[in-house]
């Protein structure tokens, strides 16, 4: 089969495997070349590992701490003449560079909030790691089935108590145009907390611990992220926000439970603005990381997924280091994307943009290369003119 882009809207339905496991190779060779991550973890749980930040986190702690991994995630097959989520090929290319470096890796593809993945997750860790010392959870959904109560909710990327206009742009069209967003009602707000607030991590971490499977000093993280004003109505102080509250309310109940029980410690990474396939769908954001991008890559700081990974356990995980927590006890890796003279920037340019200039005054070009990369188009010494084999069966 011969794979090529096809975008539509904010997600690309086409993958390239050759060019998903080039993308993996380069994220090896990046967190390779930062050198060994001293008294990293061994034993390595990640909930959402084949994508985004849980796929980065996994690959830094193999490469750079040669832990064993068990990734936990939703992905789709192939299937008759239509290649598989990337999220498929990032697993099978991971897996297979782990293996050749003799590192133990292995995957459950299912629905996470379910019981019965939590329950296929402990056995396989009873069965061939015993015990975990770092659990990630990295889960970006639309929707969650509770598993007690059986009902569906579907998370929502609104603002709550007024309708939010701003700039927004098709990334695809490089069209800038005003975006308005109804604001959420209480349903809403309260289907997105169940969906991705803490409830769901706190499972994982009490049947874990009930199985006795955390290991002496164990560490649990979790990710979020706060941004600037241009991004609040519809981030920080709207539905997502309030789910990113919660979460943190589930780091204070996780960390006091593994500081009592195994001396371990929990807590919720903030990190900065990149492009994923969960941060596309965000109305307003991705022309704030096209303007962001622009400004962080001239001065010569910008991170994608794997560096800012790379950063978190190199320097505030492990390597000897305790982690720095901010004033609310959350590990900081979005501190370059805050700082005063970048966010300066990006609020002279905000105002500016338009279809006409979104090139010239943005980085459009780079969001849209990051975002084809995600996908495997685009990376250097693939032939994408070349019959691939699409099928390629999980490891
Ligand atoms: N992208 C950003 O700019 C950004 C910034 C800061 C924090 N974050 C946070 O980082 C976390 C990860 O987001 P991301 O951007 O890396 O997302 P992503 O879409 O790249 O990854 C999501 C992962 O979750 C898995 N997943 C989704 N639903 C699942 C389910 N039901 N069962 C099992 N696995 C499931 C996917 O397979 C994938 O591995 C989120 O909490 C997000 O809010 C993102």
């Amino acid at each position: 089969m011969i794979i090529k882009p096809k975008v539509r809207g904010f997600v690309c339905v086409t993958a390239h495997p050759t060019g998903c496991s080039a993308h993996i190779q380069q994220q090896i060779d990046y967190v390779k070349s930062k050198g060994p991550i001293q008294s990293g973890p061994k034993k390595v749980l990640v909930i959402g590992s084949s994508t985004g930040f849980g796929l980065g986190s996994r690959i830094t702690a193999a490469f750079g701490s040669g832990a064993a991994t068990l990734g936990i995630f939703f992905e789709r097959p192939s299937e008759e003449g239509r290649p598989a989520t990337p999220g498929w090929y990032n697993t099978i290319a991971f897996t297979k560079a782990a293996h050749a470096a003799g590192l133990y890796a292995k995957n459950i593809n299912g629905d996470a909030f379910s019981d019965d993945i939590k329950k296929q997750a402990l056995e396989n860790i009873t069965k061939d790691l015993g015990q975990v010392d770092l659990v990630v959870y990295s889960l970006a959904s639309p929707r969650r089935q509770h598993p007690r109560t059986g009902a569906v909710h579907k998370s929502t990327l609104q603002p709550i108590g007024a309708p939010y206009t701003n700039k927004t742009v098709d990334t695809d069209k490089g069209i800038v145009s005003e975006v308005t967003i109804q604001p959420a009602d209480e349903a809403g707000i309260a289907d997105t907390i169940a969906v991705m607030g803490g409830e769901d991590w706190e499972m994982w971490m009490q049947a874990l611990g009930d199985a006795k499977l955390l290991a002496p000093g164990a560490t649990a993280v979790a990710y979020s992220y706060i941004g600037p004003v241009h991004t609040w109505p519809i981030y920080k102080d709207g539905t997502i926000g309030r789910a990113k509250i919660d979460l943190e309310r589930a780091a204070k109940a996780i960390d006091a439970k593994l500081k009592a029980t195994v001396g371990g410690r929990a807590f919720i990474s903030v990190n900065k603005a990149l492009v994923t396939q969960a941060s596309s769908a965000i109305p307003v954001v991705p022309l704030y990381i096209s303007i962001l991008y622009k400004v962080m890559k001239a001065k010569g700081i910008h991170e994608a997924t794997i560096e800012q990974m790379q950063r978190l356990f190199a320097t505030q995980l492990y390597n000897g280091n305790q982690p720095k927590f901010d004033s609310e006890g959350r590990v900081r890796v979005d501190d370059w994307e805050m700082r005063d003279d970048v966010q300066a920037e990006v609020s002279k340019i905000w105002p500016q943009c338009t279809t006409e200039n979104l090139a010239a005054l943005t980085d459009i070009a780079g969001y849209r290369t990051e975002f084809l990369k995600m996908f495997g188009f685009g990376l250097p010494g693939i032939d994408y003119d070349a019959e691939v084999e699409p099928h390629l069966p999980m490891l």
